[in-house]
Protein backbone atom coordinates (compact mmCIF):
# COMPACT_ATOMS: atom_id res chain seq x y z
CA UNK A 1 0.00 0.00 0.00
CA UNK A 2 0.86 3.55 -0.57
CA UNK A 3 -0.01 6.77 0.58
CA UNK A 4 -2.07 9.39 -1.30
CA UNK A 5 1.30 11.21 -3.08
CA UNK A 6 1.86 8.91 -5.69
CA UNK A 7 4.66 9.91 -8.64
CA UNK A 8 7.22 10.02 -5.96
CA UNK A 9 10.30 7.07 -5.84
CA UNK A 10 10.29 5.86 -2.38
CA UNK A 11 13.84 4.64 -1.31
CA UNK A 12 14.89 4.60 2.05
CA UNK A 13 16.56 7.65 2.31
CA UNK A 14 13.75 9.55 0.93
CA UNK A 15 10.88 7.54 3.30
CA UNK A 16 13.45 8.46 6.42
CA UNK A 17 14.01 12.45 5.55
CA UNK A 18 10.49 12.34 4.73
CA UNK A 19 9.10 11.74 8.03
CA UNK A 20 11.66 13.45 9.85
CA UNK A 21 10.07 16.54 7.77
CA UNK A 22 6.47 15.58 9.01
CA UNK A 23 7.67 15.26 12.24
CA UNK A 24 9.63 18.16 13.26
CA UNK A 25 8.77 18.45 16.65
CA UNK A 26 9.50 14.73 17.57
CA UNK A 27 12.81 15.22 15.74
CA UNK A 28 13.47 18.25 17.51
CA UNK A 29 13.00 16.86 21.33
CA UNK A 30 14.98 13.70 20.05
CA UNK A 31 17.62 15.64 18.60
CA UNK A 32 18.18 18.15 21.85
CA UNK A 33 17.73 14.81 23.87
CA UNK A 34 20.66 13.01 21.74
CA UNK A 35 22.63 16.13 22.22
CA UNK A 36 22.39 16.79 25.69
CA UNK A 37 23.04 13.23 26.39
CA UNK A 38 26.62 13.88 24.70
CA UNK A 39 27.38 17.05 25.62
CA UNK A 40 26.41 16.37 29.50
CA UNK A 41 26.50 12.67 29.65
CA UNK A 42 23.48 10.06 29.54
CA UNK A 43 23.33 9.99 33.49
CA UNK A 44 22.33 13.70 33.67
CA UNK A 45 20.07 13.41 31.01
CA UNK A 46 18.45 10.71 33.27
CA UNK A 47 18.75 12.68 36.19
CA UNK A 48 16.94 15.51 34.83
CA UNK A 49 14.35 13.30 32.88
CA UNK A 50 13.19 11.67 36.36
CA UNK A 51 12.77 15.22 37.75
CA UNK A 52 10.82 16.71 34.99
CA UNK A 53 8.75 13.39 35.33
CA UNK A 54 8.19 14.15 39.12
CA UNK A 55 7.54 17.35 39.35
CA UNK A 56 4.62 16.53 36.32
CA UNK A 57 3.24 14.67 38.23
CA UNK A 58 3.18 16.22 41.78
CA UNK A 59 1.52 19.04 39.47
CA UNK A 60 -1.03 16.38 38.11
CA UNK A 61 -1.59 14.93 41.74
CA UNK A 62 -1.97 19.21 43.05
CA UNK A 63 -3.81 20.65 40.21
CA UNK A 64 -4.95 18.65 38.15
CA UNK A 65 -6.71 21.14 36.07
CA UNK A 66 -3.93 23.59 35.46
CA UNK A 67 -1.53 20.59 34.62
CA UNK A 68 -4.00 19.25 32.21
CA UNK A 69 -4.31 23.10 30.67
CA UNK A 70 -0.81 23.93 30.14
CA UNK A 71 1.10 20.49 30.00
CA UNK A 72 -1.09 17.21 29.96
CA UNK A 73 -2.96 17.69 27.04
CA UNK A 74 0.20 18.26 25.12
CA UNK A 75 1.86 15.19 26.41
CA UNK A 76 -1.25 12.88 26.15
CA UNK A 77 -2.11 13.93 22.48
CA UNK A 78 1.68 13.40 21.70
CA UNK A 79 1.51 9.73 23.79
CA UNK A 80 -1.97 8.83 22.43
CA UNK A 81 -0.78 9.32 18.55
CA UNK A 82 2.17 7.70 19.02
CA UNK A 83 0.74 4.78 21.13
CA UNK A 84 -3.03 4.29 19.38
CA UNK A 85 -4.00 6.24 16.91
CA UNK A 86 -0.78 6.40 14.37
CA UNK A 87 0.25 2.49 15.66
CA UNK A 88 -3.63 1.34 14.52
CA UNK A 89 -4.55 4.03 11.94
CA UNK A 90 -3.62 1.56 8.88
CA UNK A 91 -5.44 -1.07 10.38
CA UNK A 92 -8.15 1.29 11.14
CA UNK A 93 -9.13 2.47 8.01
CA UNK A 94 -9.09 -0.54 5.95
CA UNK A 95 -11.31 -2.27 8.13
CA UNK A 96 -14.01 0.65 8.17
CA UNK A 97 -13.37 0.92 4.30
CA UNK A 98 -11.87 4.09 4.11
CA UNK A 99 -9.09 3.12 1.54
CA UNK A 100 -9.36 3.97 -1.63
CA UNK A 101 -7.18 3.02 -4.87
CA UNK A 102 -6.61 4.69 -7.90
CA UNK A 103 -6.28 4.10 -11.35
CA UNK A 104 -3.34 2.28 -11.35
CA UNK A 105 -4.99 0.08 -8.40
CA UNK A 106 -2.44 1.69 -5.82
CA UNK A 107 -3.93 1.70 -2.48
CA UNK A 108 -5.05 5.79 -1.30
CA UNK A 109 -4.70 6.08 2.46
CA UNK A 110 -6.50 9.06 3.89
CA UNK A 111 -3.39 10.75 6.45
CA UNK A 112 -3.30 11.25 10.13
CA UNK A 113 -2.21 14.85 10.40
CA UNK A 114 -2.16 15.68 14.00
CA UNK A 115 -3.60 14.27 17.49
CA UNK A 116 -5.00 17.14 19.72
CA UNK A 117 -6.58 16.32 23.08
CA UNK A 118 -8.38 17.40 26.25
CA UNK A 119 -9.60 16.00 28.94
CA UNK A 120 -12.59 13.97 27.10
CA UNK A 121 -12.55 14.51 23.36
CA UNK A 122 -9.47 13.49 21.01
CA UNK A 123 -9.39 15.19 17.96
CA UNK A 124 -7.77 13.66 15.40
CA UNK A 125 -7.24 15.75 11.81
CA UNK A 126 -7.38 13.71 9.07
CA UNK A 127 -6.01 14.74 5.09
CA UNK A 128 -8.49 12.58 2.85
CA UNK A 129 -7.53 10.70 0.53
CA UNK A 130 -7.85 11.63 -3.60
CA UNK A 131 -11.53 10.68 -4.41
CA UNK A 132 -13.27 10.74 -0.68
CA UNK A 133 -15.77 13.08 0.70
CA UNK A 134 -16.45 13.80 3.90
CA UNK A 135 -19.53 12.12 3.93
CA UNK A 136 -17.42 8.43 3.75
CA UNK A 137 -16.08 9.25 7.30
CA UNK A 138 -19.59 10.73 8.52
CA UNK A 139 -21.28 6.81 7.49
CA UNK A 140 -18.19 5.14 8.91
CA UNK A 141 -18.44 7.17 12.34
CA UNK A 142 -19.96 4.27 14.86
CA UNK A 143 -17.05 1.70 13.00
CA UNK A 144 -14.33 3.94 13.66
CA UNK A 145 -15.29 4.52 17.33
CA UNK A 146 -15.76 1.29 17.98
CA UNK A 147 -12.31 0.61 16.49
CA UNK A 148 -10.79 3.22 18.91
CA UNK A 149 -13.02 2.29 21.88
CA UNK A 150 -14.38 5.65 21.80
CA UNK A 151 -17.87 6.53 23.61
CA UNK A 152 -19.08 8.71 20.87
CA UNK A 153 -17.45 10.35 17.57
CA UNK A 154 -18.43 12.91 15.62
CA UNK A 155 -16.49 14.70 12.12
CA UNK A 156 -16.33 17.96 11.71
CA UNK A 157 -14.70 19.67 8.32
CA UNK A 158 -11.72 21.74 8.64
CA UNK A 159 -10.97 22.80 4.92
CA UNK A 160 -11.41 21.23 1.61
CA UNK A 161 -9.56 17.83 1.77
CA UNK A 162 -9.27 17.89 5.67
CA UNK A 163 -11.16 16.91 8.16
CA UNK A 164 -11.55 16.02 11.93
CA UNK A 165 -12.58 13.03 13.92
CA UNK A 166 -13.38 13.73 17.40
CA UNK A 167 -13.73 10.78 19.52
CA UNK A 168 -15.18 10.99 23.31
CA UNK A 169 -13.09 8.89 25.77
CA UNK A 170 -14.70 9.58 28.92
CA UNK A 171 -18.01 11.47 30.62
CA UNK A 172 -16.55 12.42 33.94
CA UNK A 173 -20.15 13.50 34.79
CA UNK A 174 -21.65 9.85 34.56
CA UNK A 175 -19.89 8.91 37.88
CA UNK A 176 -19.98 12.44 39.51
CA UNK A 177 -22.43 13.72 41.82
CA UNK A 178 -22.30 17.37 41.79
CA UNK A 179 -23.76 18.37 45.61
CA UNK A 180 -25.81 21.50 45.30
CA UNK A 181 -23.37 24.04 47.49
CA UNK A 182 -24.89 24.78 50.91
CA UNK A 183 -26.76 28.34 50.76
CA UNK A 184 -24.44 31.16 52.55
CA UNK A 185 -25.65 31.95 56.09
CA UNK A 186 -24.30 35.40 56.06
CA UNK A 187 -23.74 38.46 53.68
CA UNK A 188 -20.33 37.91 54.76
CA UNK A 189 -20.45 34.44 53.67
CA UNK A 190 -20.99 35.57 50.05
CA UNK A 191 -18.05 35.99 47.96
CA UNK A 192 -19.08 37.84 44.57
CA UNK A 193 -15.79 36.41 43.23
CA UNK A 194 -16.55 33.15 43.98
CA UNK A 195 -20.16 32.02 43.63
CA UNK A 196 -19.79 28.28 43.28
CA UNK A 197 -22.38 27.01 40.82
CA UNK A 198 -21.69 23.36 40.19
CA UNK A 199 -18.16 21.44 38.89
CA UNK A 200 -15.73 21.38 36.37
CA UNK A 201 -15.25 18.40 34.66
CA UNK A 202 -12.11 17.76 37.03
CA UNK A 203 -14.66 17.33 40.05
CA UNK A 204 -13.34 20.97 41.17
CA UNK A 205 -15.62 23.31 42.35
CA UNK A 206 -17.14 26.14 39.18
CA UNK A 207 -17.21 29.13 40.35
CA UNK A 208 -18.72 33.15 38.71
CA UNK A 209 -17.48 36.00 39.20
CA UNK A 210 -19.76 39.15 39.25
CA UNK A 211 -16.79 41.44 40.27
CA UNK A 212 -14.90 41.09 37.87
CA UNK A 213 -15.03 38.38 35.04
CA UNK A 214 -18.38 37.52 34.41
CA UNK A 215 -19.92 40.38 35.21
CA UNK A 216 -22.68 39.56 32.33
CA UNK A 217 -23.63 35.86 31.55
CA UNK A 218 -25.15 34.22 28.40
CA UNK A 219 -26.69 30.96 28.65
CA UNK A 220 -27.80 29.00 25.68
CA UNK A 221 -29.54 25.99 25.49
CA UNK A 222 -32.44 23.53 24.32
CA UNK A 223 -35.44 22.73 25.85
CA UNK A 224 -34.72 20.74 28.91
CA UNK A 225 -30.98 21.76 28.82
CA UNK A 226 -30.96 22.32 32.60
CA UNK A 227 -30.72 26.18 31.74
CA UNK A 228 -32.76 26.13 34.96
CA UNK A 229 -30.30 24.99 37.02
CA UNK A 230 -27.69 27.01 36.37
CA UNK A 231 -30.15 30.25 36.82
CA UNK A 232 -31.57 28.95 40.14
CA UNK A 233 -27.71 28.26 40.98
CA UNK A 234 -26.50 31.93 40.92
CA UNK A 235 -29.81 32.95 42.80
CA UNK A 236 -28.66 30.35 45.59
CA UNK A 237 -25.38 31.60 45.90
CA UNK A 238 -26.26 35.31 46.12
CA UNK A 239 -28.92 34.43 48.71
CA UNK A 240 -27.96 36.25 52.02
CA UNK A 241 -27.04 39.54 49.75
CA UNK A 242 -30.50 39.22 48.67
CA UNK A 243 -32.36 39.14 52.16
CA UNK A 244 -30.23 42.06 53.04
CA UNK A 245 -30.77 44.08 50.32
CA UNK A 246 -27.80 43.87 48.91
CA UNK A 247 -28.62 42.46 45.56
CA UNK A 248 -32.13 43.30 44.10
CA UNK A 249 -33.01 40.91 41.47
CA UNK A 250 -34.95 41.83 38.43
CA UNK A 251 -36.26 38.94 36.46
CA UNK A 252 -37.96 38.49 32.87
CA UNK A 253 -39.59 35.34 32.54
CA UNK A 254 -42.02 36.11 29.41
CA UNK A 255 -43.16 32.48 28.82
CA UNK A 256 -45.73 33.20 31.68
CA UNK A 257 -43.38 32.98 34.49
CA UNK A 258 -43.13 29.25 34.34
CA UNK A 259 -38.89 28.53 35.09
CA UNK A 260 -38.64 31.28 37.65
CA UNK A 261 -41.92 32.16 38.81
CA UNK A 262 -41.59 30.46 41.45
CA UNK A 263 -39.20 32.90 43.51
CA UNK A 264 -41.23 35.93 42.17
CA UNK A 265 -41.62 36.97 46.09
CA UNK A 266 -38.25 37.31 46.46
CA UNK A 267 -37.06 39.78 43.03
CA UNK A 268 -37.11 43.12 43.56
CA UNK A 269 -39.26 42.93 39.96
CA UNK A 270 -40.37 39.98 37.78
CA UNK A 271 -42.14 40.51 35.02
CA UNK A 272 -43.83 37.30 33.25
CA UNK A 273 -44.71 38.74 30.01
CA UNK A 274 -43.10 40.52 26.98
CA UNK A 275 -44.67 43.94 27.37
CA UNK A 276 -44.17 43.20 31.15
CA UNK A 277 -40.58 42.88 30.38
CA UNK A 278 -39.86 45.57 28.31
CA UNK A 279 -41.64 47.77 31.48
CA UNK A 280 -39.30 46.23 33.50
CA UNK A 281 -36.42 46.56 31.50
CA UNK A 282 -36.93 50.58 31.04
CA UNK A 283 -37.22 50.93 34.70
CA UNK A 284 -34.14 49.08 35.21
CA UNK A 285 -32.40 50.74 32.68
CA UNK A 286 -33.74 54.09 34.08
CA UNK A 287 -32.36 53.31 37.74
CA UNK A 288 -29.42 52.36 36.70
CA UNK A 289 -28.41 55.75 34.72
CA UNK A 290 -30.04 57.77 37.61
CA UNK A 291 -27.22 55.90 39.89
CA UNK A 292 -24.61 56.40 37.25
CA UNK A 293 -25.05 60.04 37.44
CA UNK A 294 -25.50 60.20 40.83
CA UNK A 295 -22.17 58.58 41.78
CA UNK A 296 -20.40 60.48 38.89
CA UNK A 297 -21.64 63.68 40.40
CA UNK A 298 -19.79 62.08 44.23
CA UNK A 299 -17.10 61.20 42.14
CA UNK A 300 -17.33 57.42 43.15
CA UNK A 301 -16.14 55.21 40.26
CA UNK A 302 -16.85 51.69 41.76
CA UNK A 303 -19.75 51.63 44.24
CA UNK A 304 -19.28 48.36 45.90
CA UNK A 305 -22.92 46.50 46.59
CA UNK A 306 -24.81 47.73 49.73
CA UNK A 307 -28.70 48.44 50.27
CA UNK A 308 -28.10 52.25 49.36
CA UNK A 309 -25.63 50.96 45.82
CA UNK A 310 -26.89 47.34 45.77
CA UNK A 311 -26.03 44.87 42.53
CA UNK A 312 -28.49 44.99 40.73
CA UNK A 313 -29.08 41.55 38.66
CA UNK A 314 -31.14 41.63 35.80
CA UNK A 315 -32.43 37.58 34.64
CA UNK A 316 -34.30 37.01 31.58
CA UNK A 317 -35.03 33.44 31.05
CA UNK A 318 -35.83 32.92 26.92
CA UNK A 319 -34.21 35.72 25.66
CA UNK A 320 -36.29 35.33 22.15
CA UNK A 321 -39.37 35.92 23.57
CA UNK A 322 -38.29 39.33 24.06
CA UNK A 323 -36.07 40.15 20.93
CA UNK A 324 -37.17 38.16 18.58
CA UNK A 325 -40.89 36.86 18.90
CA UNK A 326 -42.68 39.64 19.78
CA UNK A 327 -44.04 43.20 18.60
CA UNK A 328 -41.58 45.22 16.18
CA UNK A 329 -41.78 47.79 19.09
CA UNK A 330 -41.35 45.34 21.73
CA UNK A 331 -38.48 43.86 19.99
CA UNK A 332 -37.15 47.36 18.62
CA UNK A 333 -36.88 48.78 22.19
CA UNK A 334 -35.71 46.03 24.23
CA UNK A 335 -32.54 45.99 21.99
CA UNK A 336 -31.62 49.16 22.40
CA UNK A 337 -32.00 48.94 26.81
CA UNK A 338 -30.40 45.89 26.44
CA UNK A 339 -27.33 47.03 24.62
CA UNK A 340 -27.22 49.44 26.96
CA UNK A 341 -27.54 47.47 30.38
CA UNK A 342 -25.10 45.43 28.57
CA UNK A 343 -22.38 48.06 28.37
CA UNK A 344 -22.88 50.91 30.70
CA UNK A 345 -23.52 49.96 34.44
CA UNK A 346 -20.55 47.37 35.37
CA UNK A 347 -19.28 50.11 37.41
CA UNK A 348 -22.59 51.04 39.14
CA UNK A 349 -23.92 47.55 39.87
CA UNK A 350 -25.62 46.57 36.92
CA UNK A 351 -25.26 42.95 35.66
CA UNK A 352 -27.29 40.77 33.38
CA UNK A 353 -27.75 37.23 32.94
CA UNK A 354 -29.95 36.13 29.89
CA UNK A 355 -30.88 32.90 28.41
CA UNK A 356 -31.87 31.78 25.44
CA UNK A 357 -32.90 28.72 23.52
CA UNK A 358 -31.49 30.02 19.87
CA UNK A 359 -28.10 31.93 20.23
CA UNK A 360 -28.53 33.38 16.71
CA UNK A 361 -27.84 36.64 15.59
CA UNK A 362 -31.33 37.65 15.57
CA UNK A 363 -32.23 36.32 19.59
CA UNK A 364 -28.87 38.24 20.56
CA UNK A 365 -27.39 40.59 17.89
CA UNK A 366 -25.28 41.64 20.79
CA UNK A 367 -23.72 38.54 21.81
CA UNK A 368 -20.23 40.21 21.74
CA UNK A 369 -21.26 42.46 24.53
CA UNK A 370 -22.05 39.41 27.20
CA UNK A 371 -17.87 38.64 28.64
CA UNK A 372 -19.00 35.02 29.61
CA UNK A 373 -20.73 32.40 27.30
CA UNK A 374 -21.81 29.04 28.08
CA UNK A 375 -23.70 26.66 26.22
CA UNK A 376 -25.52 23.86 27.56
CA UNK A 377 -26.82 20.99 24.98
CA UNK A 378 -27.53 22.85 21.73
CA UNK A 379 -29.54 22.04 19.11
CA UNK A 380 -26.78 22.37 16.40
CA UNK A 381 -23.14 22.43 16.17
CA UNK A 382 -23.11 26.12 14.38
CA UNK A 383 -25.17 27.15 17.26
CA UNK A 384 -21.40 26.52 19.77
CA UNK A 385 -19.61 29.05 17.49
CA UNK A 386 -22.53 31.31 17.74
CA UNK A 387 -22.76 31.35 21.18
CA UNK A 388 -19.02 30.93 22.45
CA UNK A 389 -17.24 32.44 19.80
CA UNK A 390 -15.55 31.70 16.63
CA UNK A 391 -13.35 28.54 16.64
CA UNK A 392 -14.80 27.08 19.96
CA UNK A 393 -15.91 24.48 18.70
CA UNK A 394 -12.28 23.13 17.06
CA UNK A 395 -11.00 23.62 20.16
CA UNK A 396 -13.32 21.10 21.61
CA UNK A 397 -16.39 22.70 23.04
CA UNK A 398 -19.17 20.26 21.44
CA UNK A 399 -22.20 21.13 23.04
CA UNK A 400 -24.36 20.11 20.26
CA UNK A 401 -22.71 16.52 21.73
CA UNK A 402 -23.39 16.63 24.66
CA UNK A 403 -26.04 13.59 25.66
CA UNK A 404 -29.97 14.47 26.73
CA UNK A 405 -29.19 12.56 30.00
CA UNK A 406 -26.75 14.74 31.31
CA UNK A 407 -28.68 18.23 31.87
CA UNK A 408 -26.63 21.46 33.35
CA UNK A 409 -23.72 20.05 31.47
CA UNK A 410 -22.39 22.94 29.81
CA UNK A 411 -19.51 24.81 27.68
CA UNK A 412 -18.33 28.08 29.75
CA UNK A 413 -15.93 30.61 28.61
CA UNK A 414 -15.03 33.99 29.55
CA UNK A 415 -12.93 36.51 27.76
CA UNK A 416 -9.95 35.68 29.71
CA UNK A 417 -9.47 32.28 28.75
CA UNK A 418 -8.45 30.68 25.29
CA UNK A 419 -9.80 27.22 25.95
CA UNK A 420 -13.56 26.79 27.15
CA UNK A 421 -14.72 24.95 30.49
CA UNK A 422 -16.74 21.49 30.65
CA UNK A 423 -18.68 21.76 33.54
CA UNK A 424 -21.99 20.74 35.64
CA UNK A 425 -24.28 23.03 37.41
CA UNK A 426 -25.53 21.87 40.13
CA UNK A 427 -29.56 20.83 40.38
CA UNK A 428 -32.16 23.03 42.50
CA UNK A 429 -35.47 20.74 43.43
CA UNK A 430 -38.71 22.83 43.84
CA UNK A 431 -37.64 22.06 47.97
CA UNK A 432 -34.56 23.84 47.06
CA UNK A 433 -36.02 26.58 45.25
CA UNK A 434 -38.85 27.22 48.38
CA UNK A 435 -36.19 26.72 51.14
CA UNK A 436 -34.43 29.84 48.90
CA UNK A 437 -37.48 31.61 48.41
CA UNK A 438 -38.32 31.49 52.33
CA UNK A 439 -34.52 32.27 53.67
CA UNK A 440 -34.43 35.19 51.00
CA UNK A 441 -38.05 36.87 52.32
CA UNK A 442 -37.78 36.11 56.03
CA UNK A 443 -36.04 39.64 56.72
CA UNK A 444 -38.99 41.79 54.82
CA UNK A 445 -36.13 43.27 52.77
CA UNK A 446 -37.28 42.53 49.45
CA UNK A 447 -39.11 45.37 47.86
CA UNK A 448 -42.21 43.67 47.04
CA UNK A 449 -42.81 42.64 43.46
CA UNK A 450 -44.71 44.30 40.40
CA UNK A 451 -47.00 42.35 38.44
CA UNK A 452 -49.55 42.82 35.43
CA UNK A 453 -52.76 43.75 37.30
CA UNK A 454 -56.27 44.20 36.32
CA UNK A 455 -57.72 47.39 36.21
CA UNK A 456 -61.28 48.94 37.34
CA UNK A 457 -61.93 48.77 33.76
CA UNK A 458 -61.54 45.03 33.28
CA UNK A 459 -58.48 45.49 30.94
CA UNK A 460 -55.19 44.08 31.99
CA UNK A 461 -52.54 46.08 32.10
CA UNK A 462 -48.58 46.54 33.29
CA UNK A 463 -48.60 48.92 36.36
CA UNK A 464 -45.11 50.27 35.05
CA UNK A 465 -47.34 51.98 32.02
CA UNK A 466 -50.24 52.98 34.11
CA UNK A 467 -50.80 56.74 35.42
CA UNK A 468 -52.83 55.65 38.87
CA UNK A 469 -53.33 59.49 39.10
CA UNK A 470 -56.15 59.09 36.75
CA UNK A 471 -57.98 56.90 39.01
CA UNK A 472 -60.06 57.39 42.32
CA UNK A 473 -58.91 55.97 45.43
CA UNK A 474 -62.15 53.67 45.50
CA UNK A 475 -61.15 53.04 42.08
CA UNK A 476 -57.41 51.70 42.67
CA UNK A 477 -58.22 49.50 45.76
CA UNK A 478 -59.93 46.81 43.20
CA UNK A 479 -56.79 46.47 41.57
CA UNK A 480 -55.51 43.52 43.57
CA UNK A 481 -52.04 42.66 44.56
CA UNK A 482 -50.65 45.66 43.36
CA UNK A 483 -47.77 47.57 45.88
CA UNK A 484 -46.60 50.57 44.85
CA UNK A 485 -43.58 52.77 44.52
CA UNK A 486 -43.96 53.80 48.73
CA UNK A 487 -42.33 50.62 49.47
CA UNK A 488 -39.92 50.65 47.45
CA UNK A 489 -38.74 53.90 48.82
CA UNK A 490 -39.35 52.89 51.87
CA UNK A 491 -36.98 49.84 51.74
CA UNK A 492 -34.44 51.85 49.64
N1 LIG B 1 -27.88 20.48 36.71
C1 LIG B 1 -28.73 19.46 36.57
N2 LIG B 1 -28.42 18.25 37.06
C2 LIG B 1 -29.27 17.22 36.90
N3 LIG B 1 -30.45 17.30 36.27
C3 LIG B 1 -30.81 18.47 35.77
C4 LIG B 1 -29.96 19.62 35.89
N4 LIG B 1 -30.57 20.66 35.29
C5 LIG B 1 -31.73 20.19 34.83
N5 LIG B 1 -31.90 18.88 35.11
C6 LIG B 1 -33.03 18.03 34.73
O1 LIG B 1 -33.48 18.45 33.43
C7 LIG B 1 -34.82 18.91 33.50
C8 LIG B 1 -34.99 20.12 32.59
O2 LIG B 1 -34.23 21.17 33.13
P1 LIG B 1 -34.63 22.70 32.92
O3 LIG B 1 -36.09 22.90 33.08
O4 LIG B 1 -33.74 23.51 33.78
O5 LIG B 1 -34.26 22.91 31.40
P2 LIG B 1 -34.34 24.26 30.58
O6 LIG B 1 -33.11 24.35 29.78
O7 LIG B 1 -34.63 25.41 31.49
O8 LIG B 1 -35.57 23.96 29.61
P3 LIG B 1 -36.67 24.99 29.08
O9 LIG B 1 -35.98 25.93 28.14
O10 LIG B 1 -37.67 24.11 28.41
O11 LIG B 1 -37.24 25.70 30.29
C9 LIG B 1 -35.09 19.19 34.97
O12 LIG B 1 -36.41 19.00 35.30
C10 LIG B 1 -34.20 18.20 35.67
O13 LIG B 1 -34.85 16.96 35.80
Amino acid sequence: MRDTRVGTERTPARVVGGWMLRHPRTMGSTTAVGTAGVTLGYQTVLWAAGIAVLAGASWRLLDAPTFDRFAGRLVRAWWRRWAIYQRQWMRVVASCGLVTSDHRGDSLVPKLVAVRSNWVWDSLHIRMAKGQEPEDYGQALDRLANSFKAQAASMRILKPGKIALDFQRREPFNEMVIPLPAMPESVDAVDLRKLEIGRTEFGRPFHLDLVKRDIHVLLAGETGAGKGSWLWGIQRALAPMIRAGHVRLWVIDPKGGMELGGGREMYHRFADSDRAGLALMREYVQTLDERKFELGRQGIRDASPSRETPLDVLICDELAAMTAYTDRDIRMEFHQLLSKGLTQFRAVGGRIIAATQEPTKDVVPMRGLFPTKIALRVDSASYVDMCLGEGMRDLGAFADKIPAYLAGVAYAKNDGRKEPQRVRAAFSTDDDIAELVAFCTELNNVTPIRKEVELPDGTVTNPYEVDFEEFEDDELEEIEHFEGDEDDEEIA
